[in-house]
């Protein structure tokens, strides 16, 4: 755990760098993979399965037997969480729906907006170090409501082979389509390029490692959309001593377990806060079933004391975090100054294990300071807006003067005659 104690802004870029790996250190495996996939196909991705996942697969699809069985292995209460999850998850990606906007631009022009599911999507949901199999709900539920026909679902085999119950009970639940038991690069070039198992779709989404991200970025260079950048976790919390330093270091080990690369920062007013905060964070860490994995995220924790509010914003805005929790007395400075963050967490009854599973929100986030582009998954990212336009004789007749001169202009003569052929055949009638 590094302390910091107001750092100048000119040292804000080293402090606040992110443990990941970077694009350039992964893009040559990513690129290997691709160009076998894209030539062998279900063979490379065999073949890689076998070298990162340590399994020889034969068969890629989980059947419906496989499916069956898990069913009945998950737990009913398990099953009613899932259920309540899913029901927040729903209202929530439901309520963002938007109507049809139309508006008559000029007489006799009307022009309208309408948004159309994506037809072929696959999901990515991670496996290499948990099972997250609260992801399918964070894609599968947006992907249903938005009326995608095909949601493909690519997640990494255990070492036998198998896909845990939960993802298949969660699938089934959500309306996914088809299973492949293939993670990491290969799952993503299949997806793109589509082999004799695994289809072809035109959007891929979902979280993952810095391999799964990269290959993510790699493939839009053939003809494939992604979601965002969603790489290993991130949360920064600002807090006061309105805060309860136990829940803090509760939250800031939450994202810790996720992974070595997952990194944490806490923002500070005040000095007895931050040293509060670490006494609970190293009391917590020894109860943790991944104390290994959280120790190493803790071990680059930032914790950063700041005078001043104004200068605390200035620097969360400029690191971008994925999550972000307020815990302060002037919670909304800091919920009205927020430009760029992921999702943001509101008071000390508001942990981002609420967002992460069941308070309705999404987490499948931008990372790596992408949140300063990128919005999260939302119901959005499963359509695309369309427009259409419909004019009348009066409309041609006010705006194709103006459409005629412009396209002159540009030296387009095919464009105005488009145009001049309507307005002459209307004069001769
Ligand atoms: N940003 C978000 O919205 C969000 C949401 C959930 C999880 N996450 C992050 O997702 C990540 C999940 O990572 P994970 O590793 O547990 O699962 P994962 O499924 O993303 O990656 C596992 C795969 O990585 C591949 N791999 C492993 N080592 C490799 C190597 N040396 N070379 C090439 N490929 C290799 C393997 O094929 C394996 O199947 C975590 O970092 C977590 O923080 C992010
Ligand atoms: N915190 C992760 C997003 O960065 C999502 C997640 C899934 N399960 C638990 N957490
Ligand atoms: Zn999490």
């Amino acid at each position: 755990m590094k302390r910091f104690n107001n750092p100048a802004r000119e040292k804000w870029l080293e402090i606040l760098k992110r443990p990941t790996q970077s694009l350039e250190d992964v893009e040559e495996i990513v690129k290997q993979v691709f160009s076998e996939v894209k030539t062998k196909g279900d063979l490379a991705v065999a073949k890689y399965t076998e070298l990162f996942d340590n399994f020889k697969l034969n068969d890629l699809r989980v059947s419906r037997e496989e499916t069956e069985t898990a069913i009945e292995e998950v737990s009913e209460e398990l099953k009613e969480a899932i259920k309540l999850a899913k029901s927040n998850i729903s209202k929530f990606h439901k309520a963002q729906s938007t109507e049809r906007v139309s508006v008559e631009t000029s007489p006799g022009v009307e022009c309208w907006q309408e948004k159309r599911a994506i037809q072929k999507v696959g999901l990515y949901i991670p496996g290499g170090s948990a099972p997250l199999f609260s992801t399918i709900l964070m894609l599968a539920v947006p992907a249903s409501i938005a009326g995608c026909k095909e949601i493909i679902l690519c997640t990494p085999p255990s070492k036998d082979g198998k896909i845990d119950p939960a993802i298949l009970y969660t699938a089934e639940l959500c309306g996914v389509t088809q299973i492949f038991r293939v993670g990491g690069i290969q799952a993503i070039a299949a997806m793109t390029f589509g082999t004799d198992s695994i289809p072809k779709v035109y959007k891929i989404f979902g979280p993952g490692n810095q391999f799964v991200t990269v290959a993510k970025q790699y493939a839009t260079r053939y003809n494939v959309a992604i979601d965002m950048p969603a790489g290993p976790s991130e949360l920064l919390v600002v807090a006061d001593d309105s805060a309860d330093a136990g829940f803090v270091a509760s939250d800031l080990l939450s994202q810790a377990e996720h992974g070595a690369d997952s990194q944490v920062v806490l923002v500070s007013t005040s000095e007895a806060l931050l040293d509060a905060v670490k006494v609970e964070i190293e009391n917590q860490l020894e109860e943790l079933p991944r104390k290994a994995i959280a120790q190493q995220a803790i071990e680059h924790c930032r914790f950063i004391s700041m005078k001043l509010d104004e200068t605390a914003l200035d620097l969360i805005n400029y690191y971008g975090p994925e999550h972000f929790i307020i815990c302060t007395e002037n919670e909304e400075f800091y919920s009205e100054g927020i430009e760029n963050a992921g999702s943001v967490f509101i008071g000390n009854y508001a942990p981002e294990s609420a967002g992460d599973y069941a308070s309705g929100t999404n987490h499948t986030l931008p990372t790596n300071g992408y949140a300063k582009q990128y919005s999260g998954v939302n119901l959005d990212s499963f359509m695309k807006a369309m427009s259409f336009q419909k004019i009348s004789v009066e409309g041609i007749q006010k705006i194709g003067p103006a459409i005629e001169l412009m396209a002159e202009a540009e030296g387009l003569q095919a464009h105005k005659n488009a145009v001049s052929l309507r307005l002459k055949n209307l004069k001769n009638k």
